[in-house]
Order: structure tokens, then C-alpha cells, then sequence
């Protein structure tokens, strides 16, 4: 059965925004790497007792980011226009969710969909272009699967045909509809040519069955040790 995706994708301008990040862990890292490797000249409040070395390595790369050492205050959320939570307290993330609320702040609250106002995604980046993949947070580690499905397929020369499609659509004379079909001709050969890569099927059928078999077989062990260990029942 397959399940809808309600999320709605958009490609923020996060270098006209300040971000405000709570948390200088381990995932509060990841989140900084993934906002600055897309968005390198963010404006980035981090927040947090603590910081790991890597984070501050980061940061000292990265002239936008500002580094705050000590606990998060909701004062913190009246310069910030978007917030991402990632600390190891689920209490200090629920109150940071519900001030920001009231302040009409967007967050993400790390690894917690249901606190999220949007998710992070996978990210593919062939020069110009971005893909973003989202499983509507059924499966992060799928999605990782699927950048490099699509990085591997997404040939090289993707950057220079979209380096001078600008130029190309300035040289089209005509009206509008005119242009788009003269464009539509130009590219045509993009969406079949030799380069195409059938998608693996086979291989993702075989993960799916796997993935079934698996999750048997472990309902199946646990099924066993809780049958041999009744509820309640003490060694
Ligand atoms: C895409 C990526 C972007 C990024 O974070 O930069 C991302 N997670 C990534 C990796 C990853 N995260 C986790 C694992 C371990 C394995 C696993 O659980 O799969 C791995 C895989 C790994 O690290 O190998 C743990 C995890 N994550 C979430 C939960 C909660 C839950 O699922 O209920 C748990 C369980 C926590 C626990 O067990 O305690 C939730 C979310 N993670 C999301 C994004 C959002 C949904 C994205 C979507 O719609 O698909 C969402 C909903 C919210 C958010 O955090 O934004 C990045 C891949 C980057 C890349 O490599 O391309
Ligand atoms: N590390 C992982 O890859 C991973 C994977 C899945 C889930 N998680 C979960 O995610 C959470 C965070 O993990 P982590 O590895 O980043 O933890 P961590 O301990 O490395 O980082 C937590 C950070 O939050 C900061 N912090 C705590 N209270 C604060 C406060 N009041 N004000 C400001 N900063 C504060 C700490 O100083 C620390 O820097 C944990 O609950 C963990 O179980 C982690």
C-alpha cells in the first residue's frame, strides 16, 4: 500500500534568513553541516552548553556563524526567523516548539517528525542543479540510499547544459509558447539518450522483500522471547 506525501517542497533562500540553532552535539553538528554545505553564508546563532570540537571547527570556517556558549533562553527566538532544535532534552524541545509557536517561528526538531514544521531532506548537487529527496519521514536511511542512486545516474555534463541553457534561451526569438518549444527540441534528447540509467528495479524489489523478511523474522524472535518470557513473569 503506498502512502501519500503531503509535504510541500520549496528551496529556502536561507542566506537572507538567521537560523538559530540549539544544540552543539553530534546531531546539532549534522545540522550545521547540512545548512552550510547547501547555504555556506548563513547567518547561524548556535546555542548550547557544550560544543564538539568539529562544530567549532566548522564554525571558525564559516563567518556567519556565531557561536554561544550556555543555556538557550527564549530570547534567543526574537532574532531568529527559523529554528532547528538538537539537543539530548526532549522537555527543552517541546518548550522551544511551543515559543516559537506563539512567535509564528518554523522548526525543525531533530529526528522528532511529529514536532517538526518541516523536515530536513537528502541532498543530490550536480553543479547548478539540486534534487531533494523526502520519504515523508518514513525512512532517512532510504533516502541517503537515493542520493547516491541519483548522484550515480545525474551524468557530470548535467552542469554545463545548464550553464548555457541561459544563453541559449536569450539567443530564441518568438513569443513565449514559441520559446518553450524551441527549448523542448534543444533538451529532447536529455530524457532518453544514451546516458539514461534504467532505474534498478530488481535490486530495490529485492530490498523491499528483505526488508519484510527481516522485520518477520524479528517479530518472530521477539514473539519467541516473549512467549518463553510471559508479561510479567521474572527470571
Ligand atoms: C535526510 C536527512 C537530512 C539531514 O538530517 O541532514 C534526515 N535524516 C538523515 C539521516 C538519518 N537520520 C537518522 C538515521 C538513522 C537511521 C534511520 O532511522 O533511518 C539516518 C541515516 C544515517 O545517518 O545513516 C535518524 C532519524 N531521523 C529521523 C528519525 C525519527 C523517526 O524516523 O521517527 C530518526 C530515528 C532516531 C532514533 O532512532 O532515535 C527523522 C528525520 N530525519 C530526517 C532527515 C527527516 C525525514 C527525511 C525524510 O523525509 O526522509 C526527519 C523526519 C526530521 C529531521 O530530522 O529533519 C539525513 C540523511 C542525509 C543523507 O545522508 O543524505
Ligand atoms: N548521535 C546520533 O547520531 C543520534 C542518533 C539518533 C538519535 N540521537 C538522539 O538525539 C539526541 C541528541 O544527540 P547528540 O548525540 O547530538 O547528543 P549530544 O549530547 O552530543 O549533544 C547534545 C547537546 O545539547 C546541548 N544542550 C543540552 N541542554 C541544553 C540547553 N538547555 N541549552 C543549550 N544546549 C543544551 C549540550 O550541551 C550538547 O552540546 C539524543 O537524545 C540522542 O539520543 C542521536
Amino acid at each position: 500500500m503506498s502512502v501519500a506525501n503531503p509535504l510541500f517542497p520549496v528551496f529556502l533562500k536561507l542566506e537572507q534568513l538567521r537560523v538559530l540553532l540549539v544544540g552543539g552535539g553530534n546531531v546539532g553538528l549534522e545540522k550545521l553541516s547540512a545548512i552550510l554545505r547547501n547555504s555556506p553564508k548563513t547567518a547561524v546563532t548556535v546555542v548550547s552548553l557544550t560544543f564538539l570540537p568539529a562544530l567549532r571547527d566548522l564554525a571558525a570556517r564559516h563567518p556567519a556563524v556565531r557561536l554561544h556558549v550556555g543555556a538557550y533562553s527564549d530570547a534567543y527566538l526574537d532574532e531568529a526567523d527559523i529554528v532547528f532544535a538538537a539537543t539530548d532534552d526532549p522537555a527543552l524541545h517541546r518548550r522551544i516548539k511551543a515559543a516559537a509557536r506563539t512567535r509564528r517561528l518554523l522548526v525543525n526538531v531533530a529526528d522528532t517528525p511529529a514536532q517538526c514544521d518541516f523536515y530536513l531532506s537528502s541532498v543530490v548537487q550536480k553543479g547548478a542543479l539540486k534534487v531533494a529527496v523526502s520519504t515523508n519521514g518514513q525512512s532517512p536511511t532510504v533516502a541517503k540510499r537515493l542520493r547516491a542512486v541519483l548522484e550515480a545516474a545525474l551524468p557530470d555534463e548535467l552542469d554545463a547544459v545548464l550553464q548555457k541553457m541561459p544563453a541559449i534561451r536569450q539567443q530564441l526569438s518568438g513569443d513565449f509558447a514559441q520559446k518553450v518549444k524551441a527549448l523542448d527540441a534543444v533538451t529532447a534528447g536529455l530524457a532518453g539518450g544514451s546516458g539514461y540509467v534504467a532505474p534498478a528495479t530488481r535490486r530495490w524489489r529485492a530490498v523491499a522483500m528483505g526488508a519484510l523478511l527481516a522485520a518477520g523474522a524479528l517479530a518472530a524472535a521477539r514473539w519467541g522471547a516473549s512467549s518463553s518470557h510471559p508479561a510479567g513473569q521474572k527470571d
